[in-house]
C-alpha cells in the first residue's frame, strides 16, 4: 500500500499544477513565483526607512519619521494612489472586465482543487479496499478532471499576465507623459530629486503591476481556499485545525522578526546595481573621449568600485536570506508529517477510511499555505512595499509640479503676439522704439541665481527683443551667459524679475509654453536623437512614424506643413551637408550620429533643424563654436534670410557683424548689487560709420 505524502523538498515548478490537483500536499503556494521573481524582485526591495536614507540628498523637505501604524496607512495610501488611476481611466471597461474574468477563473481553479481533494479521497479508498472496479472508475474521473481542469489554470495565468501587461502599458504612458512634461525630467536630474527615474519607469512599474495582481489573486484564492478546506479539516479533526492556526501565527511573527534586515539590504542592492549600470552606460556614451584620454584604467577602477559595492551588499543580502530560509524551510517541512500522525489513530480504530488520511493531509497543507502567506512571501512582500514607496514618491513628485522651493522666482509668461504693445521704451541703456516691428521677448529687472547655491549671476537685467533684433551675448566664461538662456527656457527659476515671450496665439491656445515654431533653443552640445537622418532633421518639431504608427503633437506643429524629402535635401545643401546623404546611405539610414558626424557637422545639422522649423526667435548657445569662420558666416546668412530673429552666445569677435545688439555680461561680484551688464546697440552701424570716417 502506498501512501503519497508531501514531498520532502520543494517540487519543480513544472509539476506544481499537477501536484496541487492531485490533492498532494503542495509546496508552499507561489513558492515558484517568489523563486522566479527573486532576482528580479530583489532589485526592488526597499522600504520607507531606506527611502528616507536615500533621499537625504534630496532637496525635498523630509517628513518626520512615522510610527508603524501610520507607516502602513501611508503605504496603503501610496499603493492606492499609484494603482487606482488605471481602473478609472479610459481603459476602465476593458480593465474591469478582464479583472473580473481573472477572479472568476481563480474561483474556478479553487473549486477544481476542492473537487480533486474529494476525488483523491475516493481514489485511495478504492485502492485500500482493493476495489478494482471502483479504482478504475476513480482513475477515469481523475483523467477527466485533469483534462477539464488544467485549461482553467493555464487560462487564469494567461489572463492575469495579459491584464498585467495592459496595465503596465497604460501606466508607462501615464508616467512618461508627466515625466517629459514641463521639463520635469530636467528638474529631477539637475536638482537630484530622486534616484534612477528611468529604473522606476521600466522596472518598478513592471514589478508593481504584476505583483499587485498576483498578490490580490493570492489573497483572494487564499481566502476561498481557507474557507473551503477549513471546513473539510474541521469536519475530520478540529484540534488539527487549531494547532495549524497557532503554528502559522507563530511562524509569521518569527519570520517578520528574522527578515526585517532584508528590506534595507534589498533597497541598497537596487541602488548599487543601478549605479553600476549607469557607469557602464556613461562609458558607452563617452567612448571616444575616454579612448582619446586613454582613460581605460581609470574607468576600470571606477566600474570595479561600483561593482564591488553592489557585490558586498549582495553578499550581506545572501547571508540574511539564508538565515531567513533556515527558518522558513524548517517551518515548511517540520509539520508535514503531523496531520497523518494525528489522524492515523482514528484510521486504526476504524473511525475513518484510509482516503480520509490523505484528504486531511491535503486540506492541512492548503490551509497551512493560506495561513502562512507572510512566511512564504516575506521577501516578495517587502520587495513590493519598496516598489510602492518608490513609485509613490515618484508619482508625488510628478503630480506636484516641481518648483525650486524658493520664495523668489523668476516670472516666465507667454502672451499672445497680438497683445504685445508696440513701441516700448528703454532696455536699461538707450533703446529706440520700433513701431514697425513686433515685440518677441521682454526681460524686465531680471536677477538670476544658480538653483542650488543661489549665487547671483546677473543683476537687474532689462532688455527687449523685437522682430529682426539680433542680440549677441558676450562675457567671460562662467559669467552666466548660458544660464540666461536657461532662465528664458524656464529651466532655471531662481531669482526675480519677469521674462515674457510674445507668441503665436495658436500656440497659446494649445496651452504649451513654446513650440519649436515660435522659439527654438539650440543648446551648447548638439543633441542627436537615436534614429535616421530624416528623424534628426525633423527633430524636435515633427515626429516621424513610431511603433504605433505615429503620435500626435499637441503644440500645433502638426498644422505646420511637414517638410518633404525635397525640402530636407535642399536644407541639407543650404547648410553645406548635402554630401552626408550619399555617404551614409540616404535619409533613412540609421547611425549613431553623434559618433559618425564631426562636431561641426552636428552643429550644421542643428542649423538645418532651425531652417526647417522657421521659428520666430532662435536662441543659439555657442552653436557655431566648432565651425570655421566661412561656415559660420554662411549659416548666419541663411537664418537671416529665412527671417529668423536670433539671440546668440559667443566668444568670437567675428560674430558681431551678424548682430545689431550686444549684451556684455561681466562676472557678478557677490558683494555688490550693481548691474553687471550693458547693452550696445547698432554695433554694425557704428562700426560702418567708424570705417567711413
Ligand atoms: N546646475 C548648476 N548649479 C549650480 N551652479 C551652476 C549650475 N550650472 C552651472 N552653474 C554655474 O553657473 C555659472 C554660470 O554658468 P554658465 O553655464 O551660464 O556660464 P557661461 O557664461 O555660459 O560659461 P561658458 O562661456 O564657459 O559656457 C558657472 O559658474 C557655473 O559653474
Amino acid at each position: 500500500m502506498i501512501l503519497i505524502t508531501a514531498p520532502p523538498f520543494p517540487t519543480p515548478c513544472s509539476h506544481l499544477v499537477l501536484l496541487r490537483h492531485l490533492h498532494l500536499p503542495p509546496p508552499p503556494p507561489l513558492r515558484h513565483e517568489s523563486t522566479i521573481h527573486r532576482s528580479k524582485i530583489s532589485r526592488f526591495r526597499r522600504r520607507v526607512s531606506a527611502v528616507s536614507s536615500s533621499s537625504s540628498s534630496s532637496l525635498l523637505p523630509q517628513p518626520p519619521r512615522p510610527d508603524k501604524a501610520s507607516e502602513l496607512r501611508a503605504l496603503w495610501k501610496r499603493f492606492w494612489k499609484v494603482a487606482a488611476p488605471y481602473w478609472f481611466s479610459e481603459d476602465k471597461d476593458q480593465a474591469r472586465l478582464r479583472l473580473a474574468a481573472v477572479f472568476a477563473l481563480t474561483l474556478a481553479t479553487t473549486g477544481i482543487s476542492v473537487g480533486f481533494n474529494f476525488l483523491g479521497r475516493d481514489f485511495y479508498n478504492a485502492l485500500s479496499n482493493k476495489d478494482q472496479e471502483q479504482f478504475t472508475k476513480q482513475l477515469l474521473y481523475y483523467l477527466c478532471g485533469f483534462a477539464g481542469g488544467i485549461p482553467f489554470f493555464v487560462l487564469r495565468d494567461y489572463a492575469k499576465e495579459t491584464l498585467s501587461l495592459r496595465w503596465r502599458s497604460w501606466m508607462t504612458k501615464h508616467y512618461l507623459q508627466r515625466y517629459l512634461k514641463d521639463q520635469t525630467f530636467y528638474k529631477i536630474q539637475s536638482q537630484s530629486m530622486i534616484d534612477n527615474p528611468d529604473q522606476r519607469i521600466v522596472d518598478d512599474l513592471s514589478s508593481f503591476t504584476s505583483t499587485a495582481l498576483s498578490f490580490s489573486l493570492t489573497l483572494f484564492s487564499a481566502t476561498i481556499d481557507l474557507i473551503s478546506f477549513s471546513n473539510i479539516l474541521f469536519t475530520i479533526y478540529p484540534p488539527l485545525f487549531l494547532l495549524l492556526l497557532v503554528y502559522s501565527l507563530g511562524g509569521t511573527a518569527i519570520s517578520v522578526f528574522i527578515g526585517k534586515g532584508l528590506v534595507n539590504l534589498n533597497f541598497m542592492q537596487e541602488k548599487k546595481e543601478a549605479d553600476f549600470r549607469y557607469n557602464l552606460v556613461r562609458v558607452r556614451e563617452n567612448a571616444e573621449s575616454i579612448a582619446f584620454y586613454g582613460g581605460e584604467q581609470n574607468e576600470m577602477q571606477l566600474l570595479l568600485e561600483r561593482f564591488r559595492s553592489a557585490f558586498d551588499n549582495l553578499t550581506e543580502l545572501l547571508i540574511a536570506s539564508r538565515n531567513l530560509e533556515f527558518f522558513t524551510d524548517g517551518y515548511r517541512y517540520l509539520i508535514q508529517i503531523l496531520p497523518a500522525a494525528l489522524v492515523a489513530p482514528m484510521f486504526f480504530s476504524g473511525k475513518i477510511e484510509f482516503g480520509v488520511i490523505n484528504q486531511s493531509v491535503s486540506a492541512f497543507n492548503h490551509i497551512l499555505g493560506d495561513f502562512s502567506l507572510v512566511v512564504y512571501q516575506f521577501q516578495a512582500i517587502s520587495a513590493f512595499s519598496a516598489v510602492i514607496d518608490r513609485l509613490g514618491e515618484f508619482d508625488d513628485l510628478l503630480d506636484n509640479n516641481i518648483t525650486s522651493h524658493t520664495m523668489d522666482e523668476i516670472e516666465l509668461t507667454y502672451q499672445s503676439a497680438e497683445r504685445s504693445s508696440l513701441p516700448v521704451d528703454s532696455n536699461g541703456s538707450s533703446v529706440q522704439s520700433r513701431p514697425q516691428n513686433q515685440k518677441l521677448l521682454e526681460i524686465e529687472e531680471l536677477t538670476l541665481q544658480t538653483p542650488t547655491n543661489r549665487t547671483t549671476l546677473l543683476h537687474n537685467l532689462t532688455a527687449y527683443i523685437y522682430d529682426k533684433d539680433h542680440l549677441l551675448i558676450m562675457g567671460p566664461s562662467g559669467s552666466g551667459k548660458t544660464s540666461l538662456l536657461r532662465a528664458m527656457a524656464g529651466l532655471w527659476r531662481s531669482g526675480k524679475g519677469r521674462i515674457t515671450f510674445y507668441l503665436n496665439p495658436q500656440t497659446l491656445e494649445n496651452s504649451v509654453k513654446t513650440s519649436p515654431g515660435d522659439v527654438l533653443f539650440l543648446p551648447q552640445r548638439p543633441y542627436m536623437v537615436l534614429g535616421t537622418l530624416r528623424q534628426q532633421l525633423l527633430y524636435p518639431a515633427w515626429t516621424t512614424t513610431t511603433m504605433d504608427g505615429g503620435s500626435e503633437r499637441d503644440d500645433g506643429m502638426d498644422e505646420l506643413k511637414k517638410p518633404t524629402t525635397d525640402d530636407l535635401m535642399r536644407t541639407l545643401k543650404n547648410v553645406r551637408l548635402g554630401h552626408i546623404v550619399d555617404r551614409f546611405g540616404g535619409l533613412d539610414s540609421f547611425h549613431e550620429w553623434s559618433s559618425v558626424l564631426s562636431l561641426g557637422e552636428q552643429q550644421r545639422l542643428a542649423f538645418a533643424r532651425l531652417l526647417l522649423c522657421q521659428p520666430k526667435l532662435a536662441l543659439l548657445d555657442e552653436s557655431t563654436s566648432a565651425l570655421d569662420e566661412a561656415n559660420e558666416a554662411h549659416l548666419y546668412q541663411q537664418i537671416q534670410s529665412a527671417g529668423i530673429t536670433y539671440i546668440s552666445i559667443g566668444h568670437r569677435q567675428t560674430l558681431t557683424k551678424f548682430h545689431n545688439k550686444i549684451l556684455h555680461i561681466s562676472t557678478a561680484d557677490p558683494k555688490s548689487i550693481e548691474r553687471n551688464w550693458r547693452i550696445t546697440e547698432d554695433v554694425n552701424a557704428r562700426e560702418d560709420s567708424l570705417l567711413n570716417q
